[in-house]
């Protein structure tokens, strides 16, 4: 049995539920879906993600979809090893909301914006230069309430690193290496928390295991 992902190796939410993995030390079995043929839309993947996207995620008798998702249960099972939340209430509030903020507010930017200038390239599809400079421009103010929120915290949920910086590190990574690195450069704190987190050994580990 163990745990098993399922997807392509350069998914952004397949690299965020390795990062949880990886953060916990947790042994897996990657499985790659080919998105090519059409075989996440496909039975057996559709079994394990009805809406026919990646990543899949089983652990033993558990099969789950979303990412976030995904990582939230892992964090909750392994909880022991590397604890990237709190058990405390209050504390774990705001780690809540800086989770919420980046699938609501961050990633509906950058998560676009990755796609149209690292991955499309990588498809050999061309760049939207329309929806670049549309996302670009809401991501900006975004990135100003991060910068506001990381002047008075080293991380964003609380003083230490949790489940809610790691979300960020797939669509962080994948933009670090295109012009909207500019964003987070012109934002000094920002900044100096998109080294901190990209530098972790846990994402180092994504990265080579996920490397083409
Ligand atoms: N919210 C989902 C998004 C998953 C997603 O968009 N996956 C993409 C690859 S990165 C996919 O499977 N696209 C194919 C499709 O939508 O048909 C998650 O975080 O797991």
């Amino acid at each position: 049995m163990g745990i098993k992902v399922y997807g392509s190796p350069v998914s952004p939410g397949v690299r965020r539920v390795l990062a949880a993995l990886s953060e916990k030390e947790l042994d897996y079995e990657f499985i790659n879906v080919n998105m090519m043929t059409g075989d996440h839309k496909k039975e057996p993947f559709i079994s394990i993600n009805p809406f026919g996207q990646v990543p899949g995620f089983e652990d033993g008798d558990v099969k789950l979809f979303e990412s976030r998702a995904i990582v939230r249960y892992i964090e909750q099972a392994y909880k022991d090893k590397n604890p990237l939340s709190f058990d405390d209430a209050k504390k774990m509030g705001p780690v809540y909301s800086w989770m919420e903020a980046e699938a609501l507010h961050f990633d509906t930017a950058a998560g676009s914006l990755a796609f149209q200038l690292a991955l499309a390239p990588l498809f050999g599809m061309p760049t939207n230069d329309a929806v670049v400079a549309e996302k670009e421009a809401k991501l900006g103010p975004v990135l100003d309430i991060y910068e506001a929120r990381l002047s008075k915290s080293k991380y964003l949920g609380a003083d230490t690193y949790t489940l809610a910086d790691m979300l960020h590190l797939p669509t962080i990574h994948y933009l670090s290496g295109t012009k909207a690195k500019a964003l987070f450069d012109a934002r000094p704190h920002v900044k100096a928390w998109v080294a901190d987190i990209l530098a972790r050994p846990a994402w180092a580990r994504v990265l080579e295991k996920t490397k083409a």
